[in-house]
């Protein structure tokens, strides 16, 4: 069934509005059982392994929808700020992937040549063809709950129970925790929300949408590698 938003328009803001009407799936984020080892450092290394090989190739598509975003815009800002995400995601992600990968004997050959499972191929054909067919309200409305869970979740991780020194997943929980990560959603949640203004009450409803297939994926993405997801 369509996602009905409520029909005032309670919050000022629309990615306020867009976060609320989906909060009890927002809050199970950070309940997902493979969240919660990850914090803990308990996540086996099999998960772990399984996690960030397809992350690698799920961060590939992401960088092309940065490329398609400066497609839809003439402000220059936009475009220079769309281009930094498309060379962030590539260098910073590659070296965390490359750190991990080097840790478990993973060549960047192995982490290319791995299939998608179900998930990261649905997670990324959706946020594809909303890049190539969607507005830049859209666009900026699918990537939006990939950048602000995980800004969340470092953020609750880390707040709940620094990492110690040994903790195995140190890199990515300090990665996501970091202010700088933060920037890119809170810049996302800005310049959704001046676009807000000029949507009718169907546009809106179509970001709606958008925004709770994203989040859905976004906590499939984490039970995918809880259950090694495989194709029948
Ligand atoms: C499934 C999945 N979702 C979100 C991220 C987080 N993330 C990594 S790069 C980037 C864009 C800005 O560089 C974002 C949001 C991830 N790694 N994997």
């Amino acid at each position: 069934m369509p996602f009905e938003p409520p029909a005032a328009r309670t919050q000022h803001r629309l990615s306020e509005r867009l976060r609320d009407g989906i909060l009890p799936l927002w809050q199970r984020q950070i309940e997902h059982p493979f969240v919660i080892a990850l914090g803990n450092g308990t996540l086996p290394r099999a998960n772990f392994q399984f996690y960030i090989l397809q992350d690698a190739l799920f961060l590939d598509e992401l960088t092309k929808t940065f490329a398609y975003a400066t497609t839809k815009t003439t402000d220059h800002e936009e475009m220079e700020q769309f281009g930094k995400f498309l060379l962030n995601t590539l260098l910073v992600e590659a070296d965390l992937h490359h750190r991990y990968g080097e840790r478990f004997g993973l060549s960047p050959t192995d982490m290319m040549t791995t299939p998608m499972a179900p998930t990261t191929y649905a997670y990324t054909r959706h946020l594809l063809t909303i890049a190539a067919f969607g507005t830049l309200p859209e666009l900026l409305t699918a990537i939006l709950p990939c950048a602000w869970i995980y800004a969340e979740v470092g953020r609750h991780l880390i707040g709940t129970m620094p990492p110690a020194t040994d903790h195995p997943y140190q890199d990515w929980l300090l990665t996501y925790a970091s202010p700088d990560f933060d920037a890119v959603g809170t810049w996302i949640r800005e310049r959704l929300d001046q676009r807000a203004f000029f949507l009718n009450d169907h546009e809106e409803a179509r970001l709606h949408e958008i925004f709770l297939t994203s989040t859905r994926y976004e906590w499939l993405f984490w039970d995918m590698a809880w259950k090694l997801e495989e194709w029948p």
